[in-house]
């Protein structure tokens, strides 16, 4: 197996008198989809927020294979400039040429090779996730990480925004971090799905990316069951 492209070892935060992550140990690898998926307060976004180098660690270490590792986030609020054009919003008003054409491409990446020159502001708001996305792909992130991208579309947007996002990744050959309260969409999507429990990683199933509804119905029952219930060290 390849070298890990980054490894949180031990890791503890504490904010005044609350305690949000304590031994908290996984691995990320190169080219996999991992999610983070538990209940609201477990630790997930601040684990996201350490990876990211938003924010350190108090206790424990994260090691990476890159100190300088290139990571990007993609939120659930898209951050788009309303006052530039969809093709400005991903090469910043460049005049470079090569950055021009770079994000011409990446807008046909993202599906909206249609609306260059609109504003986000005409946009759907699955539209506006795949710009967003695309400007984050624009910096190539050896890791990207979607903190709830999808939580405010509606059932069905998400869905094809799921498959979407899968495809593009696995495109990209992108590393991959996703947190959601979702336990189906972290099947559906994952290689690897974590689940946090109370402030550390309570449990690991192989993800059902890519395989059929039985088999991603199997792997969502049996991360609930650990999210609601039965938690086991990992
Ligand atoms: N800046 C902060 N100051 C104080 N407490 C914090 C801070 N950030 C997080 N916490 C606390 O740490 C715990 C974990 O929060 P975190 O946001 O990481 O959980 P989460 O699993 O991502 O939840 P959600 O899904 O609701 O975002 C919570 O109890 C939260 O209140």
């Amino acid at each position: 197996m390849a070298e890990p492209l980054l490894t949180l070892e031990r890791i503890g935060k504490v904010y005044g008198d609350k305690t949000a992550l304590h031994d908290v140990n996984f691995s990320i690898y190169p080219g996999e989809f991992i999610a983070l998926v538990g209940m609201s307060g477990g630790g997930k976004s601040t684990i996201l927020r350490l990876i990211a180098q938003l924010e350190q660690p108090t206790s424990g270490q994260i090691k990476y294979a890159d100190p300088n590792m290139v990571t990007r986030v993609m939120f659930q609020n898209d951050r788009l400039l309303p006052w530039m054009t969809n093709v400005q919003n991903l090469s910043f008003k460049s005049s470079d040429k090569v950055q021009q054409a770079r994000a011409k491409a990446m807008l046909e990446t993202v599906g909206l090779q249609d609306f260059p020159d609109s504003y986000p502001s005409s946009l759907s708001g699955g539209q506006k996730q795949r710009l967003a996305l695309g400007r984050a792909l624009m910096a190539d992130p050896q890791l990207l990480l979607l903190d709830e991208p999808l939580g405010a579309l509606d059932a069905l947007t998400r869905r094809k925004m799921q498959d979407s996002i899968t495809e593009i990744c696995q495109q990209q050959h992108l590393t991959t971090l996703l947190i959601t309260h979702d336990v189906e969409e972290a099947a559906r999507m994952a290689d690897r799905v974590i689940v946090v429990k109370d402030g550390t990683n309570v449990y690991e199933a192989d993800g059902a990316k890519g395989q059929d509804a039985a088999t991603i119905g199997t792997v969502s029952e049996d991360v609930l069951n650990v999210i609601l219930n039965t938690p086991q060290e990992v």
